[in-house]
Parts: structure tokens; C-alpha cells; sequence
């Protein structure tokens, strides 16, 4: 026989989003539940940004051996690595991060319900086979890894999701890559870096989640140096004795494995939202208002990747943040939302912020580029390649967006969020103080080269000022 508990809300899912919300929750009540299915620790501490970034930061800093000589450092050719140590600390410091989030799971064990959670009506969820109602319920139960099912049928450790690329203790020496987006970019980048033959896929013409071709096309010139890559190839994968085979259009190639980053999908299949009495599209979406974090007339609110919509941890925060505290209020309330920012940690950096091109009518718009292929700061490190784009509204000279393929772009994004976020035009971005000599000098760039095609007054202040056009200066 089954037991029914009452709450007055129900979080389910113990990722960032649910972990959020909980914060907001618990501020105002003790009587929550929260219930998650599957590991506990997060997916961006345990399979996500956190360890993704651990494999990156090893990878770059064996791949800076190719720029010693040119420093007059010698015998870089007599380093080696070992993989196995590098996926050694990788795990070792990303428990560490783990164990930071299960302090607030520890901290209420009596109220967390481990099991996957089913919505039966409304107000109530199934887990195994108890049910629980609850005045409100947030649905925060994040996503995974796409992976086709003839291609989860290949055994033998050959096809790796970042749900298990982490695990590994020793990784294969050809690995291809599938799918060009945030992860492709990222993991394809650090894999060949780490000494692995890469080739990598992609079905679309623009990497990294770029809409900007001419940035995207500087991203991939730099990264065709490091490994093989294909755009607009789509590739189907069929097991071989030894490995696995790709299959293109135009070729076939073996490796020994292949990392799967084709897309992440939402875990709310099965999760019951057909039991709600609200309309679901051809996905079986449910309408979402993105401020509210509301199924639109219903008690339950969904957060993070769940939403399939920006899924990016410091927008799974915000939303678990907006759906814990409407919970609590009597009111349901409309939150705006951060400027869009979204970061591949790639070398060159990525990044798109504010309005993406794609989004913007051309008409409106002037768009002002540099170069960092001769820019001072970046060449003396050796890291002078990529482009920045920002884009103005032409009649107030506003930025709105940009998009680079840069050195330091995660750093110059935050800048330029922040004046996107300020309504700023670029004259009063460039009538800031540049320091000199900083990557900051090739944004500065960007910002005049934009501005020169929209003003019309010749008068003189010091946000004016013109390039060199010397590289030691700029
Ligand atoms: C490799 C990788 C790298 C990334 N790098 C970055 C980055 O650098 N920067 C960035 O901003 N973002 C990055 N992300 C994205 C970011 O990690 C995610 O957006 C974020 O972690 C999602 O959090 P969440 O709370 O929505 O889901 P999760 O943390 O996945 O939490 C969902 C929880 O719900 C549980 N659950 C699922 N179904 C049920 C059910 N029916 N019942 C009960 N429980 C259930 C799950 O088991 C899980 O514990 C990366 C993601 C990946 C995979
Ligand atoms: N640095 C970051 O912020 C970061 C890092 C990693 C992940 N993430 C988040 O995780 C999400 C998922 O990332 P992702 O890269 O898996 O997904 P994605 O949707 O961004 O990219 C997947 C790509 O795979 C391609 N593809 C699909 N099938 C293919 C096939 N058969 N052959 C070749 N290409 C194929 C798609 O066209 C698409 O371009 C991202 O959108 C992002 O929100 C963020």
C-alpha cells in the first residue's frame, strides 16, 4: 500500500537548479521536500563545467610547450604526459568540488527522497510507490547527453558521453568527435591537445555556437591548425572489430573512440506533464514563461536545463532562484532577465553576448572588427589569433551584441555585457580609460571601427581618439 505526505512544496531534482530554488525555499518554510533520482553532487560539478574545465586547463598547459622555443625555452620536445595522471587529478579535485554541494543535501537529510519522481495530477508525484502532494511543485530535473540508440548499442567503452568521459582511466589514442557546439569545441580542443588524434564533425557550418561566420570562420582556422575538423558533415558511426567507423557523406574513417556531443535533451520524458491540465507542443513542452519560471496556469514551475532553453549554469541558478522564491510568494512574479552571455572555453576564447547576429536585423545595425592576429599584447604571449565583432544600433549607437574568437573573450564579454546591460553607446565605452599594453586595446579597436561608420560630427574629445595603426601602440 502506498503513503501519501503532504508538503507544502516539492523540489524535484538536486542539480544547481534545484539546489537554488531550495535556498529560496527554505528562507520561508520547513515543510519542503526534495527528491532526486541518480547521483547526487550536480551536473556541472560532477560531469559539467567543473570537470570539463579540469581536462581543459591540463590540456593548455601541456599544449604551451609548442611556444617555447619561439621564447627561447629548450628541450620542450622532451616533455611527455600521462593521461592517466591528468584524468587522476581531474577527479581528485572535481570530488572536492562535488562534496561542496552535498553540504546543503547533508544538512536536511530528513526531507530529501532519493528515486525518480513522477507527476500524477497537479498537486502530487509518485516516487516508487509513495505519493506526495504539495501546494507547489518546481520541476528542476536538468538534462542529458543525446546519443542515438544504434549508437549506444557499440560496446566495449568505445562511445564516451561526457557522462562517463570523465571516468575514464586511460583514453585511446584516436578519438573523433561528434557535434561542433559548446562541448565538441571544447573537449575536441582539449583531447588533441593532450597529445590524442582528433577528428572532429560537425553538422552545421558555425562552431561553438557562433552565428557569426566570419568569427566562426576565424575560430575554425585556428583550431584546423591543432586537428582535423569537418562543418557541415554529419557523421553516422558503425562498430569495427578494433574501434569504431565514421561515416560521411564523403568518407569513412576508424578511430578507437568517439565522444558523442551532439546535444543535451531535457529529462521530462516520463515525468508525467500530460497529467497537468495545460497544453504541451510537438515536443511535449509545456508553455513556460521564462520570468516566472510558470507553467502557464498551473502550480508547477520548471527550472535549468529541464526548460531545454539556456543551458547555462548561471542561468539554471537564476531560474531555480526566480521558481523558488515565486513558490514562496503569494503573487506569481515577473523577474527580468540577465543580458545574454554565453562562453566556449576554447583557444582562442569564445563568446556571444547580448543580441547574437543571427538575431539582429542587418538594417539597424553597424558592425565594427578587430583583428588580434597583429595585436601588441596578444603577440608577445603568442596568442594573436581570432577576431572580435560588436554590433551598434545604428541610430543611437548603442552596442547591442558582440561575438569574438579571441584571446581573453571571457573576460571581454563580462565587459561588454556590462555596457550592454548599462545601455552604452561606444563613445561612452571608449571614453573609459584602455591601459596600455592589454587585450582590452583589440575590443577598443573593435569599438572605434564601429563607431567611425555611424559618426557624423568631426568634433574632438578624448573617446575619438584614433588608432596608431602601429602594433606596439594598439
Ligand atoms: C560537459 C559540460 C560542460 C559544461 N560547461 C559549462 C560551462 O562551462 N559553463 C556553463 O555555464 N554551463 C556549462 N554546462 C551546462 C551546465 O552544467 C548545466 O546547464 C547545469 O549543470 C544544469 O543544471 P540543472 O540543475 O538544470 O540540472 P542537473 O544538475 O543535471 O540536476 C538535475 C537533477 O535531477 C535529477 N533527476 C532527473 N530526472 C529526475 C526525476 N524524474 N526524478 C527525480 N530526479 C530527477 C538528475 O538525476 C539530477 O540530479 C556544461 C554542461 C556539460 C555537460
Ligand atoms: N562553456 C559552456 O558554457 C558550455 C560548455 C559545454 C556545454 N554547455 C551547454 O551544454 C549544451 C549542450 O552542448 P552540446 O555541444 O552537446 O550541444 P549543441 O546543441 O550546442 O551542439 C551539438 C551539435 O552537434 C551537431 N550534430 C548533431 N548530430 C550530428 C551528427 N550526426 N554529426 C555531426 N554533428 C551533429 C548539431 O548540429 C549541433 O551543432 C550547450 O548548448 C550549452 O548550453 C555550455
Amino acid at each position: 500500500m502506498s503513503n501519501t505526505t503532504q508538503t507544502d512544496v516539492i523540489i524535484i531534482g538536486a542539480g544547481t537548479a534545484g539546489l537554488a530554488a531550495l535556498k529560496q525555499v527554505q528562507k520561508k518554510t520547513d515543510a519542503f521536500l526534495l527528491i532526486n533520482e541518480g547521483e547526487y553532487g550536480t551536473t556541472c560539478a560532477r560531469v559539467g563545467c567543473m570537470p570539463s574545465k579540469l581536462l581543459i586547463e591540463a590540456a593548455n598547459a601541456y599544449h604551451r610547450r609548442h611556444t617555447f622555443a619561439e621564447f627561447g625555452i629548450q628541450n620542450a620536445e622532451q616533455l611527455s604526459i600521462d593521461i592517466p595522471a591528468v584524468l587522476r587529478r581531474l577527479r581528485h579535485i572535481r570530488d572536492y568540488f562535488v562534496s561542496s554541494t552535498l553540504k546543503s543535501i547533508s544538512q536536511i537529510e530528513d526531507k530529501v527522497i532519493t528515486g525518480r519522481a513522477t507527476l500524477t495530477g497537479p498537486n502530487t508525484v509518485r516516487v516508487n510507490d509513495d505519493v506526495y502532494t504539495a501546494k507547489k511543485i518546481i520541476i528542476a530535473t536538468g538534462s542529458r547527453p543525446v546519443l542515438p540508440p544504434e549508437w549506444e548499442q557499440i560496446g566495449n567503452n568505445k562511445i564516451l558521453t561526457t557522462n562517463i568521459l570523465f571516468e575514464q582511466t586511460d583514453l585511446k589514442p584516436r578519438i573523433a568527435v561528434i557535434g561542433l557546439g559548446a562541448i565538441g569545441i571544447e573537449m575536441a580542443q582539449a583531447l588533441s591537445r593532450l597529445g590524442i588524434e582528433v577528428t572532429a564533425f560537425g553538422a552545421e557550418s558555425m562552431l561553438a555556437g557562433l552565428t557569426d561566420k566570419k568569427v566562426s570562420e576565424a575560430l575554425h582556422e585556428t583550431l584546423a591548425k591543432e586537428f582535423t575538423l569537418y562543418t557541415e558533415t554529419e557523421a553516422d558511426l558503425e562498430e569495427t572489430e578494433n574501434g569504431v567507423k565514421v561515416i560521411t557523406q564523403k568518407s569513412e574513417l576508424e578511430v578507437d573512440q568517439v565522444l558523442v556531443a551532439v546535444g543535451r535533451r531535457p529529462n521530462l520524458d516520463g515525468m508525467g506533464l500530460n497529467k497537468l491540465d495545460v497544453s504541451l507542443d510537438d515536443k511535449g513542452m509545456p508553455d513556460i514563461n521564462p520570468n516566472t519560471t510558470q507553467i502557464e496556469g498551473s502550480a508547477v514551475f520548471i527550472a535549468g536545463d529541464a526548460t531545454a532553453d539556456k543551458m547555462l549554469l548561471h542561468e539554471v541558478a537564476d531560474e531555480g532562484r526566480i521558481a523558488g522564491h515565486n513558490v514562496m510568494s503569494d503573487h506569481v512574479e515577473a523577474y527580468c532577465r540577465r543580458i545574454p552571455l554565453s562562453i566556449v572555453f576554447s583557444e582562442p576564447g569564445c563568446a556571444v553576448v547580448g543580441t547574437a547576429l543571427q538575431q539582429l536585423d542587418q538594417q539597424t545595425i553597424v558592425i565594427g572588427e578587430a583583428s588580434f592576429t597583429d595585436q601588441g599584447r596578444a603577440r608577445a604571449a603568442q596568442r594573436n589569433q581570432g577576431v572580435m565583432r560588436v554590433y551598434l544600433d545604428k541610430s543611437s549607437g548603442k552596442i547591442v551584441g558582440a561575438e569574438m574568437a579571441c584571446p581573453a573573450a571571457e573576460h571581454m564579454a563580462h565587459s561588454l555585457a556590462l555596457a550592454i546591460s548599462q545601455e552604452l553607446t561606444a563613445t561612452e565605452v571608449l571614453s573609459m580609460p584602455i591601459y596600455h599594453p592589454v587585450l582590452e586595446e583589440g575590443m577598443r579597436t573593435a569599438l572605434r571601427d564601429a563607431n567611425k561608420k555611424i559618426q557624423t560630427s568631426h568634433s574632438f574629445d578624448l573617446s575619438r581618439c584614433d588608432a596608431f595603426q602601429a602594433e606596439a601602440l594598439d
